[in-house]
């Protein structure tokens, strides 16, 4: 099964005792009642970029443009309990943007401290990836939940393929 296109943005900024992320309560749907990134499906015929750009203002009424989100990589979520939750997720980070966050019917957004995350009240995976992120990283990580969609049961950095002086793929020996 092929996985859902999904995007999440987190914007930063400097606050008084250090950087803070944009992180936000779920209030509907997938991952309800949990600290979240702000984010959300691909609709067909957009760029991740566009999708991420929709949502962030869908969510929060804030306005980022295209060309102030920094590409942060993929994690792709697998759900071997429940295959048709995989997601293929494109991360952004932003640190210049116009409005302020306000609640949505989707979202009650809310900054956080970057070295002290909610990770209690957020996906269990969230430690094992996001602070990369947030520090600025770029990751490409595969994070497989447990049977109970919930804890984590592996993670694992997709290394960039192999390549031979030619710039073809390096063949077994
Ligand atoms: N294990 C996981 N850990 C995590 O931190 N985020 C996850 C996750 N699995 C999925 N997500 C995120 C990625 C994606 O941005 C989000 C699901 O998309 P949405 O919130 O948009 O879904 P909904 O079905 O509620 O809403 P719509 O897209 O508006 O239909 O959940």
């Amino acid at each position: 099964m092929t996985a859902a296109r999904v995007t999440l943005c987190f914007l930063l900024r400097d606050g008084d005792s250090g950087p803070e992320v944009l992180l936000g309560l779920k209030r509907t749907g997938f991952g309800l009642g949990k600290v979240v990134g702000i984010g959300g499906h691909v609709e067909p015929g957009e760029t991740d970029g566009e999708a991420v750009v929709r949502e962030v203002l869908e969510e929060t009424g804030v306005v980022v443009r295209q060309e102030d989100l920094t590409d942060a990589g993929v994690v792709q979520f697998v759900f071997p309990a429940r295959p048709e939750w995989n997601m293929h997720t494109s991360l952004f980070t932003a640190r210049t943007w116009q409005g302020e966050p306000a609640e949505s019917d989707e979202i009650l957004p809310e900054w956080f401290r970057v070295d002290t995350l909610p990770v209690d009240r957020m996906w269990q995976d969230a430690d094992h990836w996001l602070p990369v992120v947030l520090e600025g990283g770029r990751v490409n990580i595969v994070v497989t939940m447990d049977s109970d969609n919930e804890g984590v049961a592996s993670s694992e950095s997709v290394l960039p393929q192999a390549l031979t002086p030619d710039g073809g793929p390096a063949t077994p020996r």
